[in-house]
């Protein structure tokens, strides 16, 4: 509830916990797990996800990712978003673990809605939407790039990017999976998804994970160049097309959603899955000692 009213503050009340400022023509606002710089003339953001140090998508984070998107969405000169990330070698590690391990099954649930909307929120956005991937990139990380419409990510194998759910014991829910298949094909989808495969930049290229690979300083001026590309397209047929492709896969989970959450909540609240998540987490320190 407390959320809910930030965001409707942050929303109508014109930014009171963000920022807006000018820049050389260009506009920013920020709030502290966001940042949203845009570019006057040409009707692009860059939109930066700033919450280190691994940009897990927090309650917070998603939250602010969210209202960041609808001011877009409102802001009529904007035409394009490119996304990505501020933190070093990071693109996102997905969705935040700490919010589904040791929580009570109400945490869950709001949780879940507020990734629900997120998605929703992406995966029908009437702009075009660009990523630039300069990290890792798992799971609800993978989930953001496949979003939109055209995936960049920088060559350097130590960055991988795919839905590997499987590994820590949980399942993707079947709209990560519906997307994956929609983009990857069935049979790729259906062995990626089994096996939890976290895909290299050229793995990645190779099986359409990712539209594009180049060399890591040419990420952004690459997603720029892109993104021209796609504004020389009219909007309406644009988006129309996209309506069009994207529009079943949106409403198979818009008429569901309830029932999702409640399927959420209970998985995850099962022991099993719990001690999963807790061996996963404890496997995630030891790598570091
Ligand atoms: C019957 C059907 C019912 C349907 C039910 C559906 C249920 C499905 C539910 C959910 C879907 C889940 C989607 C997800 O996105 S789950 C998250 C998956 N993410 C990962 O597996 C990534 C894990 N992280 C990593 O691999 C690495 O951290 C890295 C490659 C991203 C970065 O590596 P490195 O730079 O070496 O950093 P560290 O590993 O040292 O991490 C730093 C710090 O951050 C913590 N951390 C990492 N990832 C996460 C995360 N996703 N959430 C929370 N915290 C994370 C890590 O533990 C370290 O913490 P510290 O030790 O306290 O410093």
């Amino acid at each position: 509830m407390a959320l809910a009213a930030a965001r409707r503050l942050l929303l109508h009340a014109g930014s009171r916990l963000g920022r807006r400022e000018a820049v050389d023509g260009a506009r920013r606002f920020a709030n502290k797990r966001v940042l949203v710089e845009t570019e006057g003339p040409a009707g692009v953001a860059v939109m930066k996800l700033r919450n280190p140090p691994v940009n897990s998508l927090s309650l917070e984070c998603l939250t602010e990712f969210t209202i960041s998107l609808e001011k877009l969405e409102n802001d009529k000169s904007i035409r394009g978003v490119i996304l990505t990330s501020e933190c070093p070698g990071i693109f996102s590690a997905g969705l935040d673990l700490l919010e589904m391990y040791g929580r009570n099954p109400a945490h869950y649930a709001e949780y879940w809605k507020n990734v629900q909307e997120l998605w929703l929120r992406l995966y029908t956005s009437n702009m075009i939407l660009v990523s630039a991937i300069n990290g890792a990139s798992p799971a609800g990380g993978c989930l953001l790039a496949l979003c939109c419409d055209y995936r960049v990510m920088a060559d350097n194998p130590k960055y991988t990017i795919g839905l590997n759910e499987s590994l820590l014991g949980i399942v993707a829910p079947f709209w990560f999976k519906d997307m994956y298949v929609n983009t990857i094909g069935h049979r790729e989808a259906e062995r990626a998804l089994q096996l939890g495969t976290l895909f290299s930049p050229a793995e990645a290229l190779k099986v359409g994970v990712v539209d594009e690979v180049v060399p890591e300083d040419q990420v952004h001026s690459k997603a720029r160049s892109v993104m021209t590309k796609w504004l020389a397209i009219p909007d309406h047929s644009r988006q129309l097309t996209k309506n069009m492709m994207r529009k079943a896969t949106a409403d198979s989970l818009i008429k569901q959603r309830e029932a999702d959450i409640q399927n959420f909540t209970s998985f995850i609240s099962k022991d099993s899955i719990q001690k999963s998540l807790h061996m996963y987490l404890e496997k995630l320190k030891q790598k570091k000692g």
